[in-house]
């Protein structure tokens, strides 16, 4: 049986939108991702488990992680035994931390090694994003490679094998609360500006490119002073109950940045030590989070999608 972990991210970083995003793994050990495997089996099935299992479709067709299988034996590998499917559904639907990302890498993952196929990291990437595309309402990579291959990744179709990883500072804490409901990720693309100015599209480019040259540098404190998220959280602040506050308060608490974790509503606020991370926690603990919240302090997972064993 091959059995893969694959972690929550977070896309766009704030200051990369569709282009930077990063793995997280929280401090505590907790597994904050999906889990599928792969067994031999007379026939394909597909079972799904886990604490989000009842918020997917209940039919198998419409479960991402299925129509993964049926690709991979159609476009893949067709002489491939039948297998029996099983992905246990860690991570709440839309919440900004990348949840079908998790099951797309996780079932390619457990594929790959169930059929030793041995696709390249290129090959793999362009597979995952096919399907994160389908459901997302844009192709972007930046749950799909952080998630794959681990850390902060610059990614997307013009990078060379479709991402460049960049160092980052081992005292992050990334204090992650995700509020308890559902955000759409293609109603949160449907409120993105159509076109930007040329001055902002400019800024924007300044602002990545300055942000990537000063984490290359190790220069993490001018880099976090850069980070601002001037594309997509103006226009998605509104649909998220309770941000505008937290951003407002957090910084007060020692958060160097406050940001929407991906397409939200799951927030992101970022610290350098342990107490300001566990102070922020405690805040949106109180004020963010509704009865099916969570909220985690996290490092940057720096392996990303990884074989785990019965029990883990
Ligand atoms: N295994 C799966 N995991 C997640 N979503 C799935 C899965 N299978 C089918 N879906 C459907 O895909 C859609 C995913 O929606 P959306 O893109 O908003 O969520 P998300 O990927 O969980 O968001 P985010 O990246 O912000 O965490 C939902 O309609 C959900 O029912
Ligand atoms: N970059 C994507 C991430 C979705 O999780 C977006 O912001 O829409």
């Amino acid at each position: 049986m091959k059995r893969f972990y694959a972690p929550a991210s977070i896309g766009n970083f704030c200051v990369g939108f569709d282009s930077l995003g990063a793995a997280i793994a929280p401090l505590d050990g907790t597994l904050l991702g999906d889990v599928v495997s792969a067994e031999a089996a007379e026939q394909d099935s597909f079972e799904c488990i886990g604490p989000y299992a009842d918020k997917l479709p209940s039919r198998a067709e419409e479960n991402l992680a299925y129509q993964c299988l049926v690709h991979f034996r159609e476009h893949v590998a067709a002489t491939m035994p039948g297998v029996k499917l099983t992905l246990e559904k860690r991570l709440p639907i839309g919440s900004g931390l990348g949840s079908s990302a998790c099951s797309v890498v996780a079932t390619f993952a457990a594929l790959d090694a169930f059929a030793q196929t041995q696709l390249s990291q290129t090959q793999m990437i362009e597979l995952m994003a096919d399907f994160e595309g389908k459901v997302s309402g844009g192709r972007h990579y930046d749950n799909i490679t952080p998630c794959y291959l681990g850390g902060l990744q610059l990614t997307a179709e013009l990078i060379p094998d479709r991402a460049l990883s960049l160092p980052s500072d081992d005292n992050w804490r990334l204090v992650v609360a995700y509020p308890g409901f559902a955000l759409n990720t293609a109603a949160a693309r449907a409120v993105l500006p159509q076109q930007l100015a040329t001055h902002d599209a400019v800024e924007f480019a300044q602002r990545l490119s300055a942000f990537t040259f000063l984490m290359t540098q190790h220069q993490f404190d001018k880099a976090v002073a850069l980070m601002r998220d001037e594309i997509a959280e103006p226009s998605r602040a509104p649909l998220i109950k309770g941000f505008a506050e937290a951003k407002q308060s957090l910084p007060e608490l020692g958060a160097l940045m406050v940001s929407i974790s991906g397409a939200g509503p799951t927030l992101l606020a970022l610290c350098d030590n342990d107490q300001d991370a566990q102070r922020c926690q405690l805040w949106l603990q109180q004020h963010y989070l509704n009865e099916h919240g969570f909220s985690h302090i996290c490092r940057i997972d720096p392996q990303g999608t990884r074989e785990i064993k019965e029990g883990e």
